[in-house]
């Protein structure tokens, strides 16, 4: 089928090439100039394990293409996917203004019937409103659809999530866009649901909230681990055998970030208390989340004590594994914590060193891992790269002043530490 998507971030750019992959005809569209004449080249805007392989193979096959012409795409396609941004506002309410200013943009540019598609993460009623917009703006008069389709798609794995996704959610206001939707995702699959809107963009919000719920309860939990000398890492498999729970995402952290969860869970409280009803338990988990990372800067001043003048290393910038990714990355809130107690800083990371450089400023950016303890009072792990785990230990420890490493992510089994010559702190753990 021809398709357009309209934002070509994480998602529209990861969605628009798998679309291609397995055989439709994407045009991925986006007002940032640069970004499109980077894709143009053949360059990346983002790291993705896999992506840039697929973009060169499906540009190369005349299936995907990149414009900044909105009328293009919707001329060009019969069904148009939005994939811009929803960030919050101050007070935890969601941004719908690029929602709004693409719906009167393919409103403007729409001659014949169109499905319309939103990607991105809305509150719900949303597509009420998009419908409405379109209605309004549309001078030709055409006829068109709305419909949700939430991504879930997690970065550092978002081409095999699309590629292989768990389910596919799609909200409809009646059956006419059904099956064109089901044959977009047919060569997928993958479960498909279909329901009506406002459950398809709830579906979003809850699915997201419940994850973070799950982190901030794991969380929770080191705590009382930490009090009693019980470790949380045996606690999470222990709940997770049991096939109700599961053991995903019951890894206790320094707290969970990104541009998703955070945003989501204001997003979903801020909408119900708009609805009447006080979503007590998700300020809970935002509350137990801003704690965890508290605690673990008072874990590492209770430690070092002043730290002023201290240098320390961190490894880890990005909010996660495997993703060049910042934007409320609890790594880059831990080194302006640590940075506001007067620390001076030495860090690295694998993909996210260039992006860090716009937040994060007076630190030295050190290219191998391997160097960043040179000379530091302790070293602090604060994302989950799986590389870390290969870290000469033993040049670790000689190259710190003192041998002390805070591990935020649980990658090191304590005992091995210590016999190493560490003092070793890490979450949840004795
Ligand atoms: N990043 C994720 O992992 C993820 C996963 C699932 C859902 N989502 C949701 O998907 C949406 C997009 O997120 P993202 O991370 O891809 O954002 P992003 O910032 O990476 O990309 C959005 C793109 O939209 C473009 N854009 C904005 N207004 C436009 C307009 N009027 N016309 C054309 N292009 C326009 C921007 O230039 C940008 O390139 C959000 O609602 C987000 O919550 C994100
Ligand atoms: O057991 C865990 C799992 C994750 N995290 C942290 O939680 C955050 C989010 O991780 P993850 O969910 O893997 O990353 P995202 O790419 O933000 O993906 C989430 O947000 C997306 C945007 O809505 C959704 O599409 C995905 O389904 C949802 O997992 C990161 O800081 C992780 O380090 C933990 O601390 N412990």
């Amino acid at each position: 089928m021809k398709l357009t998507i309209i934002g070509t971030g994480y998602v529209g750019l990861v969605t628009g090439t798998c679309f291609a992959e397995v055989g439709h005809q994407v045009i991925c569209v986006d007002r940032d100039e640069d970004k499109i004449k980077l894709l143009n080249s053949g360059g990346m805007p983002i790291y993705e394990p896999g992506l840039e392989e697929l973009v060169k193979k499906n540009v190369d096959a005349g299936r995907l293409s990149f414009s900044t012409c909105t009328k293009e795409g919707v001329e060009k396609s019969d069904v148009i996917f939005i994939a811009v941004p929803t960030p919050p506002m101050p007070d935890g309410s969601v941004d719908l203004s690029f929602i709004e200013s693409v719906a009167r943009e393919i409103a403007g540019a729409m001659t014949s019937y169109k499905i319309i598609v939103d990607k991105s993460t809305v509150p719900v009623k949303t597509g009420d409103k998009v419908s409405e917009t379109i209605k309004r703006y549309c001078k030709a008069k055409v006829e068109f659809d709305v419909a949700s389709n939430p991504e879930f798609l997690r970065e550092g794995f978002a081409v095999d999530d699309l590629m292989h996704p768990d389910r596919v959610v799609i909200g409809v206001k009646t059956q006419r866009p059904v099956q064109a939707l089901k044959e977009i995702y047919a060569p997928f699959e993958a479960p498909i649901i279909v329901t009506d809107i406002n459950s398809a963009e709830l579906i979003k919000h809850a699915a997201n909230s419940f994850l973070a719920l799950k982190i901030s309860y794991i969380n929770a939990v080191s705590v009382i681990c930490e009090a009693t000398g019980a470790n949380v890492q045996e606690v999470a498999n222990g709940m997770g055998m049991d096939g109700r729970i599961g053991r995903r995402f019951l890894d206790a952290s320094l707290g969970f970030g990104g541009s998703c969860f955070p945003k989501d869970l204001s997003a979903f409280i801020k909408i119900s208390e708009q609805l009447g009803y006080d979503f007590a338990l998700l300020k809970e988990v935002q509350r137990i989340n801003h704690d965890q990372m508290n605690r673990f800067v008072k874990k590492i001043l209770d430690t070092l004590w002043v730290l002023k003048d201290k240098k320390i290393g961190v490894l880890g910038l990005a909010f996660k594994q495997n993703t060049d990714d910042i934007r409320m990355s609890p790594a880059i809130d831990l080194c302006l914590h640590l940075q506001k107690e007067g620390a001076k800083l030495r860090v690295h990371d694998p993909k996210a060193m260039e992006k860090a450089k716009a937040v994060l400023h007076n630190v030295t950016y050190v290219d191998d891992m391997d160097e960043v303890a040179e000379g530091c009072d302790a070293l602090v792990i604060a994302t989950e790269w799986p590389e870390f785990k290969k870290l000469d230990l033993e040049r670790v420890r000689k190259s710190l002043t003192h041998p002390i490493l805070f591990d935020g992510r649980n990658l090191f089994d304590a005992k091995e530490m210590e016999s190493l010559g560490f003092i070793y702190k890490s979450i949840g753990r004795p």
